[in-house]
């Protein structure tokens, strides 16, 4: 049965990057999909304005939206702190299947907790199955259309504390409209744009900033 796409890029991943080294899983994927098979990574331009906001948070609890191939797991995950963990939520088992052993590679599975299911499932779960108190940071990167009603569950289920910050990816392409107008309007939130580009191509994309400010 022929490959998909993902297995492609751990294979390429396994046999050209260095088991436990971060950087050069992230930079083996980036020139994969640069070069041979475009994916929907947050890639190495985003990528850098996803580094800086983690760097600033530098949160002990975190959650990602949309694990996919493990891109952006890796790239939080190797900046977190000691006794710092990722929550990274997939709910495509294939997916599930290449995040983990991405994880693993890289070396960072001891920060990282892959749940498997969709968000809104997940979300009402995390305080009392994964012993959540709040969340420092959200990476927001799954099905575009989720960005404002997961937004909304989170402070339902009491997960953002005053500061808790959310980043958003792919506001202009393929774009979350929706989410932008809920939370730019939304007084409980302080929002900045970043300008960017899709990954591994020319289109121009963005990335928002929200801060929970209680
Ligand atoms: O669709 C995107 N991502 C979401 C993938 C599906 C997530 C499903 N999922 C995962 C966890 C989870 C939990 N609960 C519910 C659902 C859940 C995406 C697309 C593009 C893109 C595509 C085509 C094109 F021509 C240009 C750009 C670029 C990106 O950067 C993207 O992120
Ligand atoms: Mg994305």
């Amino acid at each position: 049965m022929n490959q998909s796409k993902e297995q492609r890029i751990l294979n390429f991943v396994l046999q050209n990057a260095v088991r436990g080294d971060p950087c050069s899983v992230l930079d083996t994927i980036d020139k994969y999909c640069s070069q041979k098979e475009w994916a929907m990574n947050v890639g190495d331009e985003k990528g850098l304005i996803l580094d800086k906001t983690v760097e600033e948070v530098n949160p002990s609890v975190a959650l990602e939206l949309g694990t996919y191939c493990g891109y952006s797991a890796v790239r939080i995950a190797r900046l977190l702190k000691a006794g710092a963990y990722l929550l990274t939520v997939e709910f495509n088992p294939e997916f599930a299947a290449i995040a983990k052993q991405m994880i693993e590679f890289a070396g960072v599975q001891d920060k990282v907790k892959l749940l498997e299911g969709p968000s809104e499932e997940i979300i009402p779960q995390l305080k009392k199955k994964y012993e959540v108190d709040t969340l420092d940071f959200v990476f927001l990167d799954h099905w575009k259309d989720r960005y404002t009603p997961d937004t909304i569950l989170l402070q339902e289920c009491n997960l953002l504390r005053k500061g808790s910050v959310l980043l958003a990816d792919n506001i202009i392409f393929p774009g979350a409209p929706e989410f932008l107008n809920y939370i730019r309007n939304n007084p409980h939130f302080q929002c900045t744009n970043y300008p960017s580009h899709l990954e591994y191509m020319k289109v121009g994309d963005a990335m928002e900033k929200a801060v929970f400010l209680g």
